[in-house]
């Protein structure tokens, strides 16, 4: 089998190469080799690997930077992934794509589930949905798994900032009314890579695979929580370094402006997935643990 990922030098692209190995043939392009801001151009890279899955982790992730950015972001997260469904159409290849909790206004009151309907509130989340719209309506199999507040040992993400932060600032605040799970990008590849065993079984008996699952960490905390559990394992794993950090506040979200507003409620419900495959995501907190043990010290 071969697999040609897409935004190999992403925090969920990184981690594939690794996660997918043992599948086949692993093809892990970044932005030179495959530039999503050119959609035809990167469907036709993609066409000429022949992949029998394409896993697709490009994307453009600077939700802030989206609202003055709107046609770029709708290209890559948008057109592009309609180019690539075109593609995993034309070759029967599967699909494998991520979407985002930042489809959903955030008023539901309990864990969305993925028969929920969509509206988001920002640019990003308007061209991740459009991304999902464009695959539906291809007709390519796919799995299009929304994953939420995504992290990992290496690359951007809110991690490395309060890392960077604590060493920086006595005090720090941050919203304490968003509410969803923190997810690490090693468990994202690997539940992938279990999804996309998953999904052969089901191409050979015959049956399409046409399916979106929600796919975050289990447990939920808010960006504050999250914060304070950074703080909390980050001073047992490195009590030497030099933490200025001594209160981290707890504000709410309009105390915290941002160009791009995010949902209240990220929240994911992972049932569906559970039951259909078996795949139950670890803990937010068991993950964090992890993947700081696997970081260098900041
Ligand atoms: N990060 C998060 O919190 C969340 C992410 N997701 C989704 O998960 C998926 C993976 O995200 P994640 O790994 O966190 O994202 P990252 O921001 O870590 O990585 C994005 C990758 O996309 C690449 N990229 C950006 N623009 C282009 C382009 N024009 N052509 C080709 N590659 C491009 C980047 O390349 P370069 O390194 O060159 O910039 C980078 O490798 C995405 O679909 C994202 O929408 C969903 C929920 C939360
Ligand atoms: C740095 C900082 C952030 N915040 C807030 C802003 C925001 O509400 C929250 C998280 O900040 P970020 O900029 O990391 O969040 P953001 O980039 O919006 O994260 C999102 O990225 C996209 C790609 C997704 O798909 C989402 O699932 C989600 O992970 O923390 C503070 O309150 N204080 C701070 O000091
Ligand atoms: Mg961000």
């Amino acid at each position: 089998m071969r697999l040609l990922v897409t935004g190999a030098t992403g925090q969920v692209g990184w981690e594939l190469a690794r996660s997918l190995m043992p599948l086949g043939e692993v093809v892990a392009l970044d932005r030179a080799a495959c530039d999503l801001a050119d959609p035809q151009a990167a469907a036709a890279v993609v066409a000429g690997y022949a992949p029998d899955v394409i896993v697709n982790a490009a994307a453009y992730t600077a939700v802030d930077k989206a609202e003055s950015e709107p046609e770029l972001a709708h290209r890559i997260n948008a057109e592009a992934v309609g180019a690539l469904a075109g593609t995993a159409r034309g070759i029967g290849a599967l699909l494998v794509h991520y979407s985002t909790d930042y489809v959903f206004d955030g008023s539901k009151d309990a864990p969305y589930t993925e028969a929920d309907s969509t509206a988001p509130l920002n640019v990003y989340g308007a061209t991740k949905l459009a991304g999902e719209q464009a695959i539906a309506t291809s007709g390519c199999d796919h799995l299009i798994l929304r994953t939420t507040w995504v992290y990992a040992a290496r690359g951007h993400n809110f991690v490395a900032t309060m890392l960077r932060l604590f060493a920086e600032r006595e005090a720090l605040r941050v919203v304490g009314d968003q509410h969803g799970a923190p997810t690490w990008a090693r468990n994202i590849a690997d539940a992938t890579s279990s999804l996309i065993c998953w999904a052969r079984q089901a191409r050979d008996a015959g049956d399409p695979v046409q399916q979106t699952f929600n796919l975050s960490a289990a447990g939920e905390t808010t960006w504050h929580g999250f914060a304070e559990e950074i703080r909390r394992v980050a001073a047992q794993r490195w009590p030497e370094h030099p933490w200025k950090v001594r209160q981290i506040d707890a504000i709410a979200t309009h105390d915290y402006p941002t160009p791009a507003a995010r949902p209240q409620n990220s929240r994911l419900d992972g049932t569906r997935l559970a039951d259909a495959t078996g795949i139950v995501m670890p803990h937010w907190r068991d993950a964090l643990l992890r993947c700081l043990e696997d970081r260098p010290a900041p």
